[in-house]
């Protein structure tokens, strides 16, 4: 059993109406359409029960960490406590990291929505896995053809 894009849609965008707390429209099928090919391990194009419950794990401890700054739960935390939240999912990033995700993933109050909250996170332990999986000795090093670089980032 595997889970399109569409069917992940719909399963996300009905546990939000559960939580009106995240304040949020909702996740946009392009976005689920990312989740899928960042998490889908083995190619498939979809994602089976193992690939999807790591992905719910994921998003819920995420979502933890989202209300946990969300604390005037307007829906949203700022550029700065993004950084803090980054930090707190265990992502070691630098200032210039930080500044590229405000400028991708920020509306323009420079505010970050649950949905591109999540999305974003989906795609740092996407492509943080996708490194480490081409880096097989660990010294933190990869070499990639363009082909091999597309491959990578064209399926994201
Ligand atoms: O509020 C909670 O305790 C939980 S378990 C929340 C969630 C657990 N998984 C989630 C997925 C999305 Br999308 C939004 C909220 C949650
Ligand atoms: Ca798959």
């Amino acid at each position: 059993m595997e889970i399109s894009a569409d069917e992940l849609q719909n399963v996300l965008n009905n546990v939000l109406k559960k939580h009106q707390d995240l304040k949020t429209k909702g996740f946009a099928l392009e976005s689920c359409r990312s989740m899928i090919a960042l998490m889908d391990t083995d190619g498939s194009g979809k994602i089976n029960l193992d690939e999807f419950r790591h992905l719910w794990n994921k998003i819920k401890s995420w979502q933890t960490i989202f209300r946990h700054y969300d604390t005037d739960q307007s829906g949203t935390i700022n550029s700065y406590e993004m950084r803090n939240a980054v930090k707190d999912a265990g992502f070691h990033l630098n200032n210039q990291l930080y500044d590229i995700i405000t400028m991708r993933y920020a509306d323009r109050n420079m505010n970050i929505q649950f949905d591109s909250f999540i999305c974003c996170f989906v795609r740092l332990e996407g492509m943080f896995r996708a490194f480490h999986a081409f880096d097989k000795d660990g010294d933190g090093i990869i070499k990639l053809n363009v082909l091999e670089w597309l491959q990578l980032t064209m399926y994201a």
